[in-house]
């Protein structure tokens, strides 16, 4: 066993702290605007209140009893955090439970005509239409006549980036980090990425993917890319079972992804016909799994998805809730090796993130020592900054 420092989980309950100022202040936004954007009935409002009560002054409290995955979250800790703060218990169950909550009080699980209505959904679909999406998905015209590599290159980064709702195209241009005090990217693992993905290659990509809209359309032009150059024969695209993170990509967000795609023109329209395609013959697939929104680090994933993440060639995971779940939600030192965190994690992983929050490892002393001096400590939730890391062992469990 690598001789891994100690690393304290994370909470929320200390004011002033970025994991506070989301129980404190983005949960309660988040319900403000969740209800000023559908037209509630009293019922869904009194369950708001509720909600909002819980959330900042009150205890977890139980899931109802007719509940359709009680006993799931019973497994998760449920049980074990009821009664107490939201404050007290770790920042990533609380967050969780608060999406999971959230959508139980606007009637998500039903049963009643508002089940399956996702209260996120309009703020998804305003980025997806903004006109921002036009000019990047325009962009991958200027990409066409590029070598493999360098079209791949920046592919490659538009998803990275895309995690800041932000197509990487435009800031990949050459010489950008170096202009920078600290370095835009801190970790770079990325030829290492792509040696796991050589042309040619039989093997299956997964990615997990983060957000919808801005996020999701870079993701899968990535994907049609690795599947038309052939590096990867299959690609499976794991996304939300439900609504989560107010942005978090659903089976249904991958719809409008396509749908989007398709009706652009030139390479978009072709990267949205490749997709299609593969998706009707089986080489794209897509999942949603029920651990995917775990309040739980990816350590204590189940049989299944360890076996699948196995047999991948390679998963990559997106975004920075993905990370936290990836090296555990702790404060690391930031030095801690990367592939130490990651020792849980069964076959070749990469994470693609842009920071947003305090977790990170993998760095060197210099990148800590540079970003330290430039931004004090706001370089880790800033989002300002990402990384690219790999670890590629396969790990026995
Ligand atoms: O996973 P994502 O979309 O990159 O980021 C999720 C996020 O916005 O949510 C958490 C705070 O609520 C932070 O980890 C992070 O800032």
């Amino acid at each position: 066993m690598p001789d891994t420092p100690f690393a304290p989980v994370i909470l929320g309950n200390e004011p002033g702290s970025f994991p506070h100022s989301v129980l404190a202040e983005r949960h309660p936004a988040i319900i403000r605007q969740v209800r000023e954007a559908f037209p509630y009935g009293p019922g869904q409002h009194t369950a708001l209140d509720g909600l909002l009560g819980s959330c900042t002054r009150g205890v977890v409290e139980p899931l109802p009893a007719d509940a359709p995955d009680r006993d799931r979250w019973h497994g998760w800790g449920l049980a074990e955090c009821a009664g107490r703060s939201w404050y007290d218990v770790p920042w990533l169950w609380s967050e969780s439970y608060f999406y999971r909550r959230l959508l139980d009080a606007v009637g998500w699980f039903g049963p009643g005509p508002w089940q399956g209505i996702d209260p996120f959904r309009p703020f998804k679909r305003a980025e997806l239409d903004a006109p921002e999406t036009d000019e990047e998905l325009a962009a991958l015209d200027g990409l066409r006549d590029l070598p493999e590599e360098e079209r791949a290159r920046a592919l490659l980064h538009g998803s990275l980036w895309g995690n800041r709702a932000d197509l990487g195209f435009r800031l990949s241009a050459a010489g950008a980090e170096e202009r920078d005090p600290a370095p835009a990217l801190v970790a770079d693992d990325s030829d290492t990425l792509w040696s796991l993905l050589p042309p040619g290659g039989t093997g299956t990509l997964v990615l997990v993917a983060d957000n919808a809209g801005r996020e999701l359309v870079p993701d899968l032009l990535l994907i049609a890319h690795l599947l038309t150059e052939g590096r990867a024969a299959r690609a499976v695209l794991h996304v939300k079972p439900y609504p989560y993170y107010v942005s978090d990509a659903t089976t249904a967000d991958v719809v409008d992804a396509l749908h989007r795609l398709r009706a652009a023109s030139g390479a978009a329209a072709e990267y949205g016909r490749v997709l299609w395609a593969a998706l009707a013959d089986g080489r794209l697939t897509v999942r949603a799994h029920p651990f995917s929104c775990a309040p739980l680090p990816y350590a204590s994933m189940p049989d299944d998805l360890r076996a699948e993440f196995a047999t991948a060639t390679l998963t990559v995971v997106k975004g920075d809730l993905n990370y936290r779940r990836l090296v555990g939600d702790r404060l690391w030192p930031p030095t801690t090796p990367f592939r130490e965190t990651t020792a849980c994690f069964p076959g070749p992983v990469a994470a693609l993130r842009t920071l947003k929050s305090d977790v990170i490892t993998g760095l060197t002393p210099a990148t800590e020592a540079a970003l330290v001096a430039a931004e004090g400590q706001g370089w880790r939730t800033g989002g300002t900054h990402a990384l690219i890391q790999v670890d590629p062992s396969r790990h026995q469990q």
